[in-house]
């Protein structure tokens, strides 16, 4: 539909510009279905299973199964198999509620798109928000500034519109939008589809401008589906992603490498062949922690609904609990977050720094006209601040066109004349003192004799000081200017032409004459205070990083008790100078950031993330859209714009900043879970495998039988799945927490030895309590002691490894259960099946020692890491 005019379109589309009816609505949701990506579709749940099967451990375990299946070991195999279906299930079944969980918090901000659409065929359209799943092909929307891109679609409208496609092109800048009547006769029709102006895709947003647009394609349909398919975007590898696949991939080693070692070791020292592979092949199952995706699943699950309930923090991604936990630096823009974004007008001042009327009459016409001609007007809190505090001024002028505001100008204007008199028009310009100034080249003196002069070098610095000083007072300064224009150039052509074509545009802005500035209070939020020290308290940088003045941002900054130095504020030009280390060296040290383009947050952020902190971004507007896609994380409050609250991570349903401590305490707790389980189960696979490893060479037969390991390694799944119920220790919540595979794999080969210790010892109690190891009986006593042993230190780590509080009910309960099999299934009927028998009363004696010999090792050696170390985590 590129090429064909608006109207063949509409036509196509049996549409119009006043939209769709109602009914005609509801038929096409019923025939093309809802307008969401394939991604967002609920998984199905052979998919789902299918999705469990694909992760490595699973991927090592189904190696092993063949492995074994290949040598006949035919029970080994059918265990795996068991063991993969289980870990499948539990994991797919985890998953759903967490999907389900997800969604539930999700609809609680859903994305809504402004459509028109008629009642029936005689009355009149009607604009209201519905959710963007409603959206059909056909229907007319209104695009503002902060607004996704709900759908493909064709520019009916447009006013100065511009879009982030970074999405689909990966150009960070905004590209201009307008509208083309038959594009197949205009020569940018040649541009690269994505290039195109007349056209908006799916998976863009509005940066600045407006629109009103009819919808071509939505759902599966749209270029960002085909183009994506049922793979969500990513902003690249996690801080969780990072740590749990190395942590992953250092254990699918070792797992890889065990069965030929257990092979090779058994060949050269004991002669035996190809007959211990099920044996060496059970070991390396031992070590497989198959309930890691389980458990991290049910733990963030758990901590995201609890989140929600407790503190209204809706978690969009279950992985981002944890990089929330694992946060160091926390960038914040100011406006909206740390202050209300409800301004107030504090004055307006002449150039020369004393009240007067005039600039706050132009500050409104300009305010009034810049919403007026917005296809959808979206008020902004400066402008409804400088229409509350004046009088109906614009309504004595009429507006031609209007430039509106965009970040990275900071200016917005309007092009406005007399009604009814002939004549040139006024160009009226507001916005940031600095970039107003530098367009001014003549300034209006106050008073009765008003007069235009030129501005000197002098009258330069002296409206400087008066800028810095009111700044320097807390206060949101703008400039606000005018210039004629000749009526007749911009104003009768149409507004979406593109620029260099006639129209207004920001080329415009010159030789304007300063009329003065009005200067807006904006109280802090009232929790900001509290919010930031707390943070402070445990472990988190703040960083502000606004598009507001540096004297405005370091006042703030200091009310809200942020210790800075003013001369220490950077501003966005010097962040544009620098690169590589020296932007990241800058960006560390650095306190609070001003005068910053969306663009520059974003490379703020990006510094400090190569830098190798965790960093998050809390932001509410369409300038902080870059800088939360680039971050570990991004967080926004739930009035934010609606861009801003699909890309975040993290939606703060109030607008109270001590919820984020809620929410990073959260991450950390879970954090701490999923360290405790890694630590527990890590450590005691490895103590097994090293046992099992010696025994097979000392002892003249295997030590346990494949099916006895795996047995064992079930019920310790099992009991591990209790986890996420766990309460990490306090000290696991002071500091960020994240995973350090290195830091692990130090802990768990400490703690593994201490573990092989213990099973050795027991080797040796039962090779003195249980005599004839040459014959099957004396061989199954042997099994069903070491089997007994093993579920029993496996139950004491459950308790013992822990870091402080004492264990919640269900690991306790877990735990005894673990103990009782171990004790009992020995002595049970099932016994002979298993190749177990009864052991003589001694060897329990004995156990109780190494047993109570081995907890004390435990706790001694727990306690000594906790006073190093400190922390819960890894
Ligand atoms: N509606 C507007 N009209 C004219 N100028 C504006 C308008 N809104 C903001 N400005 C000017 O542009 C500057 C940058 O605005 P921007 O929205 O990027 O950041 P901010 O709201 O000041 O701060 P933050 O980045 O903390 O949200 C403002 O400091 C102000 O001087």
């Amino acid at each position: 539909m590129a090429g064909l005019t608006v109207l063949e379109v509409l036509r196509r589309l049996d549409s119009g510009p006043r939209g769709l009816l109602e009914t005609q609505a509801d038929h096409r949701l019923a025939h093309y279905g809802e307008n969401a990506l394939p991604a967002r579709r609920p998984v199905s749940w052979p998919a789902r299973f299918a999705r469990g099967l694909r992760d490595p451990f699973t991927g090592v375990l189904l190696c092993l199964g063949l492995v074994s299946a290949a040598v006949s070991s035919w029970g080994t195999a059918c265990v795996i198999t068991v063991l993969v279906l289980v870990s499948c299930a539990l994991r797919s079944r985890a998953e759903y509620r967490a999907d389900r969980s997800a969604a539930a918090l999700r609809e609680l901000i859903t994305t809504t798109a402004t459509v028109q659409r008629q009642a029936g065929p005689a009355s009149a359209p009607r604009t209201r928000e519905i959710p963007v799943d409603q959206l059909v092909p056909g229907d007319v929307i209104r695009l503002t500034p902060g607004d996704m891109v709900p759908a493909d679609l064709r520019l009916l409208r447009a006013s100065s519109l511009t879009v982030h496609q970074a999405a689909l092109t990966g150009e960070s800048k905004p590209v201009t939008k307008f509208p083309l009547d038959a594009p197949g006769r205009d020569p940018l029709a040649d541009a690269a589809l994505f290039e195109q102006p007349h056209l908006c895709f799916q998976g863009s947003s509005v940066a600045s401008g407006s629109g009103t647009a009819v919808v071509i394609a939505t759902g599966a349909g749209t270029r960002f589906a085909g183009a994506y398919g049922s793979t969500a975007r990513r902003r690249g590898e996690s801080a969780f992603d990072r740590s749990v696949n190395g942590i992953s991939w250092i254990l699918i080693r070792f797992m890889l490498l065990t069965p030929p070692l257990v092979l090779m070791a058994n060949a050269a020292l004991r002669g035996r062949g190809l007959e211990t592979l099920p044996f060496a092949v059970a070991v390396a199952v031992g070590l497989t922690p198959e309930m890691l995706p389980v458990v991290v699943t049910a733990v963030l699950a758990r901590g995201a609904t609890i989140l929600a309930r407790r503190h209204e923090v809706i978690v969009k991604r279950l992985p981002a609990l944890h990089d929330l936990g694992a946060i160091d630096v926390l960038c914040t823009d100011k406006t909206g977050t740390l202050t209300q974004d409800r301004p107030v007008l504090h004055c307006s001042l002449t150039p020369d720094g004393r009240p007067g009327p005039e600039p706050l009459h132009w500050a409104a016409v300009n305010s009034l006209w810049t919403l007026q001609l917005a296809d959808l007007p979206a008020p902004d809190p400066l402008d409804e601040a400088i229409l509350d505090a004046a009088e109906p001024e614009g309504y004595e002028y009429e507006g031609v066109a209007a430039l509106p505001f965009d970040p990275v100008r900071r200016l917005a204007g309007a092009l406005v004349r007399r009604p009814g008199r002939t004549g040139p028009h006024t160009l009226v310009v507001k916005g940031a003192p600095e970039d107003v100034l530098d367009r001014c080249t003549r300034v209006r003196t106050a008073g009765h004799d008003a007069e235009d002069t030129e501005i000197d070098s002098a009258a330069r610095q002296r409206l400087r000081e008066l800028v810095e000083a009111k700044a320097a007072q807390g206060l949101r300064l703008l400039a606000v200017a005018v210039t004629e224009l000749p009526a007749g150039l911009p104003a009768e052509l149409p507004a979406e032409l593109p620029a260099g074509r006639g129209r207004l545009t920001s080329a415009d802005e010159h030789g304007l004459t300063l009329t003065g500035f009005v200067a807006l209070s904006d109280a802090l939020a009232p929790t900001a205070p509290d919010a930031l020290t707390a943070l402070a308290r445990s472990g988190v940088a703040v960083k502000v990083l606004t598009g507001d003045h540096p004297g405005t941002a370091a006042a703030v900054c200091r009310d809200l008790g942020l210790a800075i130095d003013p001369g220490t504020v950077v501003t966005g030009d010097r962040i544009a100078e620098l690169s590589g280390p020296a932007l990241a060296e800058l960006a560390a040290r650095t306190t609070v950031f001003a005068r910053c383009t969306p663009e520059d947050k974003a490379r703020v952020v990006a510094a400090l993330r190569e830098s190798g902190y965790t960093t998050g971004f809390l932001g509410d507007g369409v300038n902080d859209l870059p800088a939360l896609q680039t971050a570990d994380i991004g967080l926004c409050p739930r009035d934010a714009v609606h861009v801003t609250r699909e890309a975040a991570d993290v939606v703060l349903a109030a607008k109270d900043l001590t919820a984020i401590g809620h929410a990073i305490a959260a991450g950390r707790h879970s954090t701490g879970n999923i360290v405790t389980y890694l630590r527990i189960t890590l450590s005691s696979n490895l103590g097994n495998v090293i046992a099992m490893l010696a025994a097979g060479l000392l002892l003249p037969f295997l030590p346990m039988l494949p099916a006895q390991v795996l047995l064992q390694n079930l019920c310790f799944d099992a009991a591990q799945l209790t986890f996420a119920l766990d309460r990490p220790a306090p000290a696991a919540l002071r500091g960020p927490a994240t995973l350090r595979p290195h830091a692990f794999l130090r802990y768990i080969t400490g703690f593994g030895l201490l573990n092989a210790t213990a099973d050795l010892a027991t080797f040796a109690i039962l090779t003195l309590t249980v005599p004839g190891s040459g014959h099957p009986a004396g061989q199954a006593a042997f099994h069903a002691g070491w089997f007994t042993e093993n579920l029993l230190t496996q139950a004491l780590v459950m308790l013992l490894l822990r870091a402080g509080r004492p264990a919640p009910a269900p690991i306790c309960l877990a735990a005894a259960a673990l103990a009782a099999i171990g004790l009992l299934l020995p002595l049970s009927p099932l016994a002979p099946a298993l190749g177990m028998i009864t052991l003589p009363g001694l060897y329990y004696l004995l156990l109780a020692s190494v047993l109570t010999l081995y907890g004390a090792g435990l706790a001694l050696a727990n306690a000594r890491h906790q006073r190093r170390y400190g922390d819960g985590s890894s």
